[in-house]
Protein backbone atom coordinates (compact mmCIF):
# COMPACT_ATOMS: atom_id res chain seq x y z
CA UNK A 1 0.00 0.00 0.00
CA UNK A 2 1.12 3.64 -1.13
CA UNK A 3 -0.60 6.24 0.98
CA UNK A 4 -0.46 9.44 1.59
CA UNK A 5 -2.45 12.24 3.87
CA UNK A 6 -2.73 15.54 4.59
CA UNK A 7 -5.60 16.61 7.14
CA UNK A 8 -6.42 20.30 7.28
CA UNK A 9 -8.76 22.13 9.22
CA UNK A 10 -11.37 24.07 7.18
CA UNK A 11 -11.00 27.58 9.25
CA UNK A 12 -7.33 27.97 8.37
CA UNK A 13 -5.25 29.94 6.13
CA UNK A 14 -3.56 26.74 4.76
CA UNK A 15 -6.48 25.17 3.57
CA UNK A 16 -6.56 26.12 0.42
CA UNK A 17 -3.43 24.87 0.15
CA UNK A 18 -4.02 21.59 1.08
CA UNK A 19 -6.18 20.57 -1.96
CA UNK A 20 -3.88 21.00 -4.47
CA UNK A 21 -0.48 20.91 -2.72
CA UNK A 22 2.53 21.46 -5.09
CA UNK A 23 4.86 21.07 -2.48
CA UNK A 24 3.58 17.94 -1.26
CA UNK A 25 2.33 16.23 -4.66
CA UNK A 26 6.00 16.65 -5.36
CA UNK A 27 7.70 14.85 -2.57
CA UNK A 28 5.10 12.28 -3.28
CA UNK A 29 5.65 9.08 -5.99
CA UNK A 30 3.66 10.12 -9.26
CA UNK A 31 2.18 6.54 -9.00
CA UNK A 32 0.21 7.61 -5.69
CA UNK A 33 -1.78 10.47 -7.64
CA UNK A 34 -3.17 8.12 -10.17
CA UNK A 35 -5.39 5.52 -8.67
CA UNK A 36 -6.23 3.33 -6.49
CA UNK A 37 -8.48 1.38 -3.97
CA UNK A 38 -10.17 3.34 -1.62
CA UNK A 39 -8.35 2.86 2.25
CA UNK A 40 -9.19 3.48 5.41
CA UNK A 41 -7.90 6.88 5.92
CA UNK A 42 -10.25 8.03 2.91
CA UNK A 43 -13.30 5.81 3.77
CA UNK A 44 -13.18 7.57 7.20
CA UNK A 45 -11.87 11.01 6.23
CA UNK A 46 -12.57 11.86 2.98
CA UNK A 47 -16.03 13.03 1.49
CA UNK A 48 -17.53 12.71 4.47
CA UNK A 49 -15.87 15.10 6.46
CA UNK A 50 -14.94 19.15 6.22
CA UNK A 51 -10.83 17.94 6.66
CA UNK A 52 -9.54 16.50 3.81
CA UNK A 53 -7.38 13.33 3.86
CA UNK A 54 -5.78 12.54 0.21
CA UNK A 55 -4.85 8.41 0.25
CA UNK A 56 -3.55 6.80 -3.07
CA UNK A 57 -2.66 3.31 -3.87
CA UNK A 58 -0.10 1.24 -6.07
CA UNK A 59 1.31 -2.02 -5.06
CA UNK A 60 3.45 -2.47 -2.82
CA UNK A 61 6.43 -3.95 -4.80
CA UNK A 62 6.91 -0.41 -6.39
CA UNK A 63 7.14 1.56 -3.55
CA UNK A 64 10.97 2.05 -3.24
CA UNK A 65 11.47 2.29 -6.71
CA UNK A 66 8.88 5.08 -6.73
CA UNK A 67 9.94 6.98 -3.75
CA UNK A 68 13.36 7.02 -5.18
CA UNK A 69 12.57 8.12 -8.50
CA UNK A 70 10.23 10.77 -6.71
CA UNK A 71 12.75 12.33 -4.67
CA UNK A 72 14.87 12.30 -7.30
CA UNK A 73 12.85 14.22 -9.33
CA UNK A 74 12.14 17.37 -6.95
CA UNK A 75 13.89 19.83 -8.43
CA UNK A 76 12.94 22.90 -6.27
CA UNK A 77 15.50 25.37 -4.64
CA UNK A 78 16.59 24.09 -1.01
CA UNK A 79 15.63 27.58 1.57
CA UNK A 80 17.20 27.36 5.11
CA UNK A 81 16.12 29.82 7.36
CA UNK A 82 18.29 31.17 10.12
CA UNK A 83 16.68 32.02 13.75
CA UNK A 84 17.71 33.34 16.64
CA UNK A 85 17.47 36.02 19.53
CA UNK A 86 19.31 39.36 19.08
CA UNK A 87 22.83 39.03 18.83
CA UNK A 88 22.98 35.58 18.83
CA UNK A 89 25.16 34.92 15.87
CA UNK A 90 22.69 34.85 13.17
CA UNK A 91 24.78 36.41 10.77
CA UNK A 92 28.00 35.88 11.96
CA UNK A 93 26.82 32.12 10.80
CA UNK A 94 25.89 33.10 7.47
CA UNK A 95 29.72 34.40 7.22
CA UNK A 96 30.55 30.85 7.42
CA UNK A 97 28.04 29.72 5.37
CA UNK A 98 29.10 31.70 2.59
CA UNK A 99 33.09 31.98 2.65
CA UNK A 100 33.41 27.80 3.57
CA UNK A 101 34.11 26.23 0.51
CA UNK A 102 30.86 23.74 -0.31
CA UNK A 103 30.46 24.97 -3.73
CA UNK A 104 26.82 26.37 -3.75
CA UNK A 105 25.87 29.54 -5.03
CA UNK A 106 23.70 30.89 -2.33
CA UNK A 107 20.73 33.64 -2.71
CA UNK A 108 20.58 34.84 1.08
CA UNK A 109 17.35 37.02 2.40
CA UNK A 110 18.31 39.44 4.72
CA UNK A 111 15.91 40.66 7.14
CA UNK A 112 16.60 44.02 8.78
CA UNK A 113 14.52 45.29 11.20
CA UNK A 114 14.61 49.42 11.04
CA UNK A 115 15.53 51.72 8.38
CA UNK A 116 19.48 51.03 8.16
CA UNK A 117 20.73 48.13 6.43
CA UNK A 118 23.67 46.95 8.38
CA UNK A 119 23.35 43.27 8.06
CA UNK A 120 23.65 43.37 4.41
CA UNK A 121 26.96 45.08 4.43
CA UNK A 122 28.60 43.25 7.00
CA UNK A 123 27.28 39.97 5.19
CA UNK A 124 28.26 41.14 1.90
CA UNK A 125 31.89 42.40 2.99
CA UNK A 126 32.47 38.85 3.65
CA UNK A 127 31.10 36.71 0.60
CA UNK A 128 33.53 35.57 -1.38
CA UNK A 129 31.36 34.40 -4.29
CA UNK A 130 30.26 36.50 -6.81
CA UNK A 131 26.83 35.09 -7.93
CA UNK A 132 26.07 35.92 -4.17
CA UNK A 133 22.62 37.42 -4.13
CA UNK A 134 21.79 39.66 -1.31
CA UNK A 135 18.43 40.84 -0.68
CA UNK A 136 17.15 43.06 1.98
CA UNK A 137 13.60 43.62 3.49
CA UNK A 138 13.19 45.93 6.12
CA UNK A 139 10.77 44.89 8.51
CA UNK A 140 10.03 41.34 10.25
CA UNK A 141 9.38 38.70 8.39
CA UNK A 142 6.97 37.07 10.49
CA UNK A 143 4.43 39.93 10.70
CA UNK A 144 3.92 42.92 8.32
CA UNK A 145 6.00 41.94 5.31
CA UNK A 146 5.02 38.34 5.43
CA UNK A 147 3.93 38.78 1.84
CA UNK A 148 7.48 40.75 0.63
CA UNK A 149 9.22 37.15 1.49
CA UNK A 150 6.96 35.05 -0.39
CA UNK A 151 7.79 38.20 -3.50
CA UNK A 152 11.53 37.94 -2.81
CA UNK A 153 11.52 34.16 -2.87
CA UNK A 154 9.10 34.66 -6.20
CA UNK A 155 11.14 37.21 -7.79
CA UNK A 156 14.45 35.27 -6.92
CA UNK A 157 13.18 31.73 -8.77
CA UNK A 158 12.08 33.95 -12.00
CA UNK A 159 14.30 35.85 -12.54
CA UNK A 160 17.87 34.55 -11.06
CA UNK A 161 17.06 30.69 -10.60
CA UNK A 162 20.46 29.74 -12.74
CA UNK A 163 22.71 31.68 -10.45
CA UNK A 164 22.08 30.07 -6.93
CA UNK A 165 21.87 26.68 -5.82
CA UNK A 166 20.10 27.55 -2.50
CA UNK A 167 18.53 30.44 -0.16
CA UNK A 168 19.29 30.93 2.92
CA UNK A 169 17.01 33.30 4.67
CA UNK A 170 18.65 34.93 7.94
CA UNK A 171 15.22 36.35 10.36
CA UNK A 172 15.18 39.43 12.55
CA UNK A 173 16.19 38.23 16.34
CA UNK A 174 12.56 39.14 17.40
CA UNK A 175 11.14 36.91 14.42
CA UNK A 176 8.64 34.25 15.60
CA UNK A 177 9.39 31.34 12.94
CA UNK A 178 6.14 29.73 12.32
CA UNK A 179 5.40 32.21 10.45
CA UNK A 180 8.12 32.30 7.88
CA UNK A 181 7.77 28.25 8.04
CA UNK A 182 4.01 28.70 6.64
CA UNK A 183 5.01 30.83 3.78
CA UNK A 184 6.46 27.43 2.65
CA UNK A 185 3.40 25.87 2.72
CA UNK A 186 1.04 27.86 2.79
CA UNK A 187 1.92 29.92 -0.87
CA UNK A 188 1.30 27.43 -3.44
CA UNK A 189 3.64 28.80 -5.95
CA UNK A 190 6.56 29.09 -3.49
CA UNK A 191 5.91 25.73 -2.48
CA UNK A 192 5.91 24.91 -6.23
CA UNK A 193 9.35 26.31 -6.29
CA UNK A 194 10.90 26.40 -3.19
CA UNK A 195 11.43 23.62 -0.74
CA UNK A 196 11.87 24.36 2.93
CA UNK A 197 14.94 22.77 4.13
CA UNK A 198 15.27 23.37 7.32
CA UNK A 199 15.24 25.95 10.57
CA UNK A 200 18.90 26.52 12.17
CA UNK A 201 18.93 28.05 15.45
CA UNK A 202 21.75 30.04 17.29
CA UNK A 203 21.90 30.29 20.62
CA UNK A 204 23.41 32.33 22.54
CA UNK A 205 24.84 30.44 25.34
CA UNK A 206 26.16 33.42 27.25
CA UNK A 207 22.18 34.91 27.29
CA UNK A 208 19.88 32.27 26.34
CA UNK A 209 18.54 31.02 29.58
CA UNK A 210 17.40 34.61 30.42
CA UNK A 211 15.89 35.17 27.48
CA UNK A 212 14.21 31.29 27.73
CA UNK A 213 13.07 32.45 31.73
CA UNK A 214 11.38 35.82 30.33
CA UNK A 215 7.95 35.57 31.71
CA UNK A 216 5.57 36.95 28.95
CA UNK A 217 2.30 38.35 29.56
CA UNK A 218 -0.77 35.78 28.52
CA UNK A 219 -0.78 35.15 24.82
CA UNK A 220 2.52 36.88 24.35
CA UNK A 221 4.85 34.75 22.47
CA UNK A 222 8.38 34.01 24.24
CA UNK A 223 10.37 34.57 20.61
CA UNK A 224 13.20 32.56 22.73
CA UNK A 225 11.24 29.72 23.10
CA UNK A 226 9.61 29.59 19.67
CA UNK A 227 12.43 29.83 18.18
CA UNK A 228 14.36 26.65 19.43
CA UNK A 229 10.91 24.50 19.34
CA UNK A 230 10.64 25.00 15.82
CA UNK A 231 14.17 24.05 14.81
CA UNK A 232 15.34 21.18 13.13
CA UNK A 233 19.09 22.39 14.04
CA UNK A 234 20.19 24.25 17.09
CA UNK A 235 23.96 25.70 17.56
CA UNK A 236 24.97 26.53 20.63
CA UNK A 237 27.21 29.11 19.78
CA UNK A 238 29.15 31.17 21.88
CA UNK A 239 30.79 28.40 24.31
CA UNK A 240 33.59 30.39 24.37
CA UNK A 241 31.57 32.73 27.28
CA UNK A 242 30.42 30.02 29.35
CA UNK A 243 31.70 27.47 32.06
CA UNK A 244 30.99 23.63 31.18
CA UNK A 245 28.58 23.37 34.04
CA UNK A 246 26.14 26.29 32.31
CA UNK A 247 26.28 24.96 29.00
CA UNK A 248 24.88 21.46 30.23
CA UNK A 249 22.09 23.18 32.19
CA UNK A 250 21.50 24.88 28.92
CA UNK A 251 21.80 21.83 26.52
CA UNK A 252 19.07 20.09 29.00
CA UNK A 253 16.58 23.21 28.75
CA UNK A 254 17.22 23.20 25.22
CA UNK A 255 16.65 19.69 25.10
CA UNK A 256 13.54 20.14 26.87
CA UNK A 257 12.13 22.62 24.48
CA UNK A 258 12.80 20.53 21.25
CA UNK A 259 14.13 16.89 21.79
CA UNK A 260 13.66 16.56 17.74
CA UNK A 261 16.33 18.75 16.88
CA UNK A 262 20.17 17.71 16.52
CA UNK A 263 22.48 20.25 18.71
CA UNK A 264 26.07 21.21 18.10
CA UNK A 265 28.09 23.76 20.05
CA UNK A 266 29.88 26.37 18.34
CA UNK A 267 32.14 29.55 18.33
CA UNK A 268 31.62 32.08 16.13
CA UNK A 269 29.05 30.44 14.54
CA UNK A 270 31.65 27.79 12.99
CA UNK A 271 30.20 24.82 12.31
CA UNK A 272 30.38 21.77 9.92
CA UNK A 273 28.32 23.13 6.72
CA UNK A 274 26.24 19.26 6.62
CA UNK A 275 25.06 20.61 9.91
CA UNK A 276 23.24 23.57 8.50
CA UNK A 277 22.60 23.20 4.52
CA UNK A 278 20.82 19.60 3.14
CA UNK A 279 19.17 19.15 6.64
CA UNK A 280 15.90 17.56 4.93
CA UNK A 281 14.19 18.89 8.54
CA UNK A 282 10.99 18.41 6.01
CA UNK A 283 11.77 15.17 3.94
CA UNK A 284 9.64 12.05 4.76
CA UNK A 285 12.32 9.78 3.37
CA UNK A 286 14.95 11.47 6.37
CA UNK A 287 12.70 11.39 8.96
CA UNK A 288 13.83 8.23 10.71
CA UNK A 289 17.16 9.39 11.37
CA UNK A 290 15.89 12.59 12.49
CA UNK A 291 13.71 11.13 15.55
CA UNK A 292 15.89 10.99 18.62
CA UNK A 293 15.43 10.34 22.25
CA UNK A 294 17.72 11.58 25.19
CA UNK A 295 19.85 8.95 25.16
CA UNK A 296 20.64 5.37 24.11
CA UNK A 297 20.11 4.42 27.53
CA UNK A 298 16.92 5.39 27.35
CA UNK A 299 15.83 4.18 23.98
CA UNK A 300 17.22 0.54 24.81
CA UNK A 301 15.20 0.41 27.93
CA UNK A 302 12.21 2.17 25.93
CA UNK A 303 12.60 -0.28 22.94
CA UNK A 304 13.01 -3.44 25.33
CA UNK A 305 10.02 -2.53 27.82
CA UNK A 306 7.89 -1.13 25.22
CA UNK A 307 7.47 2.19 27.49
CA UNK A 308 7.29 5.61 26.89
CA UNK A 309 10.12 8.41 27.05
CA UNK A 310 8.85 11.54 28.25
CA UNK A 311 11.33 14.81 28.41
CA UNK A 312 9.76 16.01 31.32
CA UNK A 313 9.40 19.68 31.36
CA UNK A 314 8.18 21.72 34.53
CA UNK A 315 9.26 25.21 33.89
CA UNK A 316 8.61 26.06 30.43
CA UNK A 317 4.69 25.98 28.61
CA UNK A 318 6.92 24.42 25.34
CA UNK A 319 8.02 20.94 25.95
CA UNK A 320 8.53 17.71 23.85
CA UNK A 321 6.98 14.26 24.40
CA UNK A 322 8.88 11.32 22.39
CA UNK A 323 6.92 8.08 22.72
CA UNK A 324 9.17 5.12 21.90
CA UNK A 325 7.15 1.99 22.05
CA UNK A 326 7.01 -1.66 20.24
CA UNK A 327 3.76 -2.72 19.22
CA UNK A 328 1.66 -2.33 15.60
CA UNK A 329 -0.87 0.63 15.67
CA UNK A 330 -4.46 0.50 14.17
CA UNK A 331 -4.46 2.39 11.56
CA UNK A 332 -8.25 3.25 11.59
CA UNK A 333 -7.35 4.56 15.57
CA UNK A 334 -4.26 5.98 14.80
CA UNK A 335 -5.59 7.88 12.03
CA UNK A 336 -9.00 8.99 14.16
CA UNK A 337 -6.59 9.88 16.91
CA UNK A 338 -4.25 12.45 14.75
CA UNK A 339 -7.65 14.15 13.31
CA UNK A 340 -8.79 14.46 17.08
CA UNK A 341 -5.34 16.18 18.15
CA UNK A 342 -4.89 18.37 15.69
CA UNK A 343 -8.47 19.77 15.37
CA UNK A 344 -8.31 20.42 19.20
CA UNK A 345 -4.63 21.12 19.84
CA UNK A 346 -3.67 21.71 16.17
CA UNK A 347 -2.59 25.64 16.81
CA UNK A 348 -0.07 24.19 19.82
CA UNK A 349 1.59 22.08 18.10
CA UNK A 350 4.21 23.43 16.47
CA UNK A 351 6.11 20.12 15.18
CA UNK A 352 5.57 16.36 14.93
CA UNK A 353 7.27 13.44 13.42
CA UNK A 354 6.80 9.70 13.37
CA UNK A 355 8.20 6.29 12.16
CA UNK A 356 5.02 4.46 12.92
CA UNK A 357 4.45 0.46 12.44
CA UNK A 358 0.35 -0.03 11.36
CA UNK A 359 -1.98 -3.10 10.30
CA UNK A 360 -2.48 -4.10 6.91
CA UNK A 361 1.32 -2.80 6.08
CA UNK A 362 4.88 -4.82 5.65
CA UNK A 363 6.57 -1.24 5.88
CA UNK A 364 6.79 1.41 8.28
CA UNK A 365 4.70 4.47 7.87
CA UNK A 366 6.12 7.96 8.35
CA UNK A 367 4.59 11.32 8.98
CA UNK A 368 5.55 14.69 9.79
CA UNK A 369 3.48 17.72 10.67
CA UNK A 370 3.43 21.52 11.47
CA UNK A 371 0.34 22.20 13.47
CA UNK A 372 -2.42 21.13 11.50
CA UNK A 373 -1.15 20.03 8.07
CA UNK A 374 0.42 16.64 7.84
CA UNK A 375 2.18 14.86 5.42
CA UNK A 376 2.88 11.09 5.54
CA UNK A 377 3.82 8.07 3.33
CA UNK A 378 5.26 4.58 3.68
CA UNK A 379 8.59 3.99 3.94
CA UNK A 380 10.94 0.84 4.15
CA UNK A 381 9.95 -2.25 4.89
CA UNK A 382 10.55 -3.85 7.99
CA UNK A 383 13.36 -7.07 7.84
CA UNK A 384 11.87 -10.29 8.96
CA UNK A 385 11.62 -10.64 12.76
CA UNK A 386 12.68 -6.90 13.06
CA UNK A 387 11.46 -5.59 15.88
CA UNK A 388 8.53 -3.17 15.14
CA UNK A 389 9.55 0.25 17.20
CA UNK A 390 7.07 3.09 16.63
CA UNK A 391 9.07 6.58 17.56
CA UNK A 392 7.38 9.58 17.32
CA UNK A 393 8.33 12.96 18.56
CA UNK A 394 5.83 16.02 19.63
CA UNK A 395 6.59 19.62 20.21
CA UNK A 396 4.53 22.30 21.28
CA UNK A 397 2.69 24.26 23.82
CA UNK A 398 0.90 22.70 26.80
CA UNK A 399 1.17 19.60 25.96
CA UNK A 400 -0.43 16.77 28.00
CA UNK A 401 2.14 13.89 28.22
CA UNK A 402 -0.17 11.55 30.07
CA UNK A 403 -3.49 12.23 27.57
CA UNK A 404 -0.48 11.46 24.68
CA UNK A 405 0.59 8.20 26.12
CA UNK A 406 -2.58 6.71 26.70
CA UNK A 407 -4.27 7.62 23.23
CA UNK A 408 -1.34 6.10 21.72
CA UNK A 409 -1.23 3.00 23.79
CA UNK A 410 -4.85 3.41 22.73
CA UNK A 411 -4.05 2.70 19.14
CA UNK A 412 -1.89 -0.14 19.83
CA UNK A 413 -3.63 -3.56 18.13
N1 LIG B 1 32.55 35.68 21.99
C1 LIG B 1 31.82 35.35 20.94
N2 LIG B 1 31.22 36.30 20.21
C2 LIG B 1 30.52 35.93 19.15
C3 LIG B 1 30.34 34.57 18.78
N3 LIG B 1 29.55 34.51 17.69
C4 LIG B 1 29.24 35.78 17.38
N4 LIG B 1 29.81 36.64 18.25
C5 LIG B 1 29.71 38.09 18.26
O1 LIG B 1 28.40 38.45 18.72
C6 LIG B 1 27.97 39.64 18.10
C7 LIG B 1 26.60 39.43 17.45
O2 LIG B 1 26.78 38.51 16.37
P1 LIG B 1 25.86 38.57 15.09
O3 LIG B 1 26.31 37.50 14.17
O4 LIG B 1 25.79 39.96 14.54
O5 LIG B 1 24.48 38.21 15.74
P2 LIG B 1 23.03 38.31 15.09
O6 LIG B 1 22.23 37.20 15.63
O7 LIG B 1 23.13 38.40 13.61
O8 LIG B 1 22.56 39.69 15.67
P3 LIG B 1 21.20 40.52 15.33
O9 LIG B 1 21.17 40.66 13.83
O10 LIG B 1 21.37 41.79 16.06
O11 LIG B 1 20.07 39.73 15.86
C8 LIG B 1 29.06 40.02 17.11
O12 LIG B 1 29.88 40.96 17.70
C9 LIG B 1 29.81 38.72 16.89
O13 LIG B 1 31.15 38.93 16.52
C10 LIG B 1 30.99 33.57 19.59
O14 LIG B 1 30.90 32.35 19.38
N5 LIG B 1 31.70 34.03 20.66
Amino acid sequence: MVARFVIGRASKALNPFLHHSPALSQCLPRTMLSVGKQSLFENKLGPRNSRSMVVRSTPRLDLAEAVSSALDADTRVPATVITGFLGSGKTTLLNHILTAQHGKRIAVIENEFGEVDIDSTLVADHSSVAEDIIMVNNGCLCCTVRGDLVKMLLKLVKEKRDKFDRIVIETTGLAKPSPVIETFCSDELVARHVKLDGVVTLVDCKHAMQHLNDVKPRWVVNEAVEQVAYADRIILNKIDLVSEAELETLAKRIRNINGMAQIQQAKFGAVDMDFVLGVGGYDLDRIESEIHVDSNQHAAHHCEHGHDHHDHVHDSAVSSVSIVSEGTLDLDEFNDWVERLVDEKGDDLYRMKGVISVNESTGRYVFQGVHSVIDGCPAKAWEPGEKRINKLVFIGRNLDEIALKKAFKGCLI
